[in-house]
């Protein structure tokens, strides 16, 4: 049997449609009229306000294997409390005291590193499928490729956090991240950011100040529901998560994408969120995507 090489095998449709719901968004078709006008919304949105938002795009089926998979794997979790600035970087003191690489804000929260995750893990299955590599490509218009991140901790990871937990402000070590809530916390745990705040060629230090000061003025608020996808740009948008209240944990399953298909985290960076550098973080230390401090 010949296949048209844009024919993907139904098989792989009904694998992938065990965890998008691609009755509503038939993401394996580009071609279908549904998907091209998904893609302009989500562009548009990302144009708007630095992120977009589609609802019920997991499968609440879905949802509950990742929610069990992360209960499972509750004793493997990396906790960390830290102190960090916005770039995971250390303390400078030829800066002026009220410098953003200069203002550390306490974190505590957890992760099921990416190399944690069970193999028949759904987030995994997801992460491997070329057709949402694709659509994330698409809505976020980008005129280069982008790729799956090489980092082996941090290239889609579930982060969970539980009552007191916080995650401050900071940009991410990749330019692009995919959130999907697994499950809510019963208060707080909303997550904000500021759209564009910066640039490959522009750290916008005083903005970045002001907001690390308590304006809200660039600062946008995400009501995530469980199942929803959402696409934003985590090295150039400063975001954070506010304090988790109550007993029921947060989880949210965190994709990646970035242009350099060789970059990973700094070991500095890999070591505070994720307890520990490879040997690949040390490799590639000085492979950096771009001259931002980080
Ligand atoms: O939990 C979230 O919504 C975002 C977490 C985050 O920013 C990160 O892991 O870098
Ligand atoms: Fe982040």
């Amino acid at each position: 049997m010949t296949q048209a090489l844009n024919i993907i095998p139904e098989v792989a449709v009904s694998t992938l449609n065990a965890l998008i719901d691609l009755d509503r968004y038939p993401i394996h078709d580009p071609e279908a009229e549904a998907t091209k006008a998904l893609i302009a919304q989500c562009r548009e949105e990302l144009d708007a306000v630095g992120c977009c938002c589609i609802p019920n795009f997991i499968r609440p089926e879905s949802i509950a294997r990742m929610q069990a998979e992360i209960e499972r794997k509750r004793g493997d979790i990396y906790w960390s409390q830290d102190s960090h600035n916005p770039y995971m970087r250390q303390d400078d003191p030829s800066l002026p005291e009220d410098h953003p690489k200069r203002t550390f804000q306490r974190r505590s929260s957890g992760f099921v590193n990416s190399d944690l995750r069970e193999d028949d893990s759904d987030l995994r299955k997801l992460y491997d499928r070329d057709e949402l590599l694709n659509f994330v490509a698409q809505c976020l218009g980008v005129t280069r490729p982008i790729y799956r991140w090489a980092d082996p901790l941090g290239c889609c990871p579930y982060s969970v956090m539980d009552d007191g937990n916080y995650f401050p402000w900071h940009f991410d070590g990749n330019e692009f991240t995919v959130s999907i809530l697994v499950q809510k916390a019963d208060k707080g745990g909303v997550f904000e950011y500021c759209p564009d705040l910066r640039t490959p060629e522009d750290e916008n230090f005083d903005q970045v100040a002001k907001v690390l000061k308590g304006d809200r003025g660039p600062v946008h608020t995400l009501d995530l529901k469980p199942g929803d996808l959402q696409i934003f740009k985590g090295r150039f948008s400063m975001h954070r998560v506010t304090p988790v209240e109550g007993n029921r944990p947060r989880y949210i399953a965190l994709p990646t994408y970035v242009y350099d298909p060789e970059t990973v985290n700094r070991p500095e960076r890999a070591k505070q969120f994720y307890g520990r550098a490879l040997p690949i973080h040390y490799e590639r230390e000085a492979q950096r995507p771009d001259t931002l401090t980080d």
